[in-house]
């Protein structure tokens, strides 16, 4: 695949960019790629083991990966786990098996167990849950379809946000009138027609993951093609009950709805037509009605704004695991495995203080 050249960045992205990864790269922890043996893979690991002191797992065949490592000066650097070859992988085998039966789930023999580890999605989960890598970045060479279904069967979900959801943060060339340069979208990657209640989940869940990366107080926006009843339709009374339900449950949080796009971005037209609007036309997390939407509106923005993108930032899976687009360059990834390793230093400070997370603190 042709690698494609990273945009340019104006100087406040490039400046917050820059403190994501200073934050990040002084974090000890081991991220596994599971899509190893890609190109784009190989220049972000060698970014990352020349200035962090994150250690790169690379899922791939030994024989095909370590000559290109050794070209590059780096292989003491990074780790090549080649599920084929590694004696630990009759463990995983195991731990798999017993993450399945957990499950419920019947596997017709040992040998499509086998198999099943040996897939790269599988086996960097199974590499995460056995404690041999902190967190995972997946998804530069498969669809995300693949890393959520391996997530769900091998880390399943945190039984505290148990609704599993992809964000991308759009850095933008340009900031909007009311100043926001970073939009967070939601759900861009997992559940095709939310209910009202999974549209509550996934509103309250990025808001919370949204902390890793969003340097401001979150101000959500509900987004349908109805501005507070200028239109009817089953998807905008979805969007009032999940408005209503994100109220009950999270009153604490900056949220409005039912939005169009323009009322939550723009302070004079939602002056206009959501006068009481909590928002006010300064929405920095707009949460999308569907799948399609989010998918379609996040890719949108990247390729018309020429926006760079964080993501796919994953909520509600166990652990810190992340999945990119196919459509991803090295830099992409570089700076996922940055908020990856974020994540798991933010999990392990929750694990001995039980403090409540704030990463928004860390990146600054
Ligand atoms: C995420 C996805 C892969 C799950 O598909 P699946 O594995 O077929 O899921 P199923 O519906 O069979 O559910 C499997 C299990 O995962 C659970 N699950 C599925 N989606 C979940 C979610 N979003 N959050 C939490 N749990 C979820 C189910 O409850 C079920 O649990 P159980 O085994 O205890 O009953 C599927 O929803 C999907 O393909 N989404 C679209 C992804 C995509 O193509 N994105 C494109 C743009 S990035
Ligand atoms: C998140 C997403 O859209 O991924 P991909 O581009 O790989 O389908």
């Amino acid at each position: 695949m042709m690698i494609e050249v990273s945009q340019p960045l104006n100087s406040d992205i490039n400046s917050y960019i820059a403190r994501l990864r200073t934050r990040a790269f002084t974090c000890r922890t081991r991220i596994v790629l599971t899509d190893g043996a890609d190109a784009r893979a190989l220049v972000a690991a060698r970014v990352i083991v020349e200035q962090s002191a994150i250690r790169p797992i690379l899922i791939g065949q030994t024989a095909l990966l370590l000559p290109q490592l050794e070209k590059m000066g780096i292989a003491r650097e990074v780790d090549i786990y080649d599920p084929e070859q590694d004696a630990r992988q009759a463990d995983l085998v195991t731990l798999l098996g017993a993450r399945l039966e957990a499950r419920g789930k019947k596997v017709q023999s040992i040998e499509a167990l086998m198999d099943m580890a040996n897939e790269p999605a599988y086996c960097g989960m199974l590499l995460v849950q056995a404690g041999i890598a902190d967190g995972l970045v997946g998804g530069a060479a498969s669809p995300t379809a693949t890393v959520i279904r391996a997530g769900l069967q091998v880390v399943g979900v945190d039984p505290l946000y148990p609704i599993v959801s992809g964000a991308f943060a759009l850095l933008l060339k340009e900031p909007l009138p009311a100043g926001q340069d970073i939009l967070i979208f939601s759900d861009t990657a997992v559940i095709p027609n939310p209910t009202a209640e999974q549209l509550t989940a996934i509103a309250i869940n990025t808001a919370r993951t949204a902390k890793a990366f969003l340097e401001e107080e979150p101000a959500l926006a509900l987004l349908s093609f109805s501005t507070h009843g200028s239109a009817e339709g089953a998807s905008v009374i979805k969007v009032r009950q999940a408005l209503q339900l994100i109220r009950e449950q999270a009153p604490y949080l900056n949220v409005d709805g039912e939005l169009q796009a323009d009322a939550a971005l723009i302070p004079t037209i939602a002056h206009y037509k959501a006068p009481s609007s909590s928002v006010q036309g300064r929405a920095n997390i707009l949460i999308f009605p569907n799948l399609d939407a989010g998918n379609i509106a996040y890719k949108l923005v990247e390729r018309i704004c020429r926006a760079t993108t964080l993501g796919v930032i994953i909520s509600g899976l166990a652990k810190p695991i992340n999945d990119l687009s196919r459509g991803c360059t090295a830099d992409d990834i570089v700076n996922m495995m940055a908020v990856t390793a974020l994540q798991v230093e933010q999990q392990q400070e929750n694990i001995t203080t039980s403090a409540l997370p704030n990463l928004l603190e860390t990146v600054r």
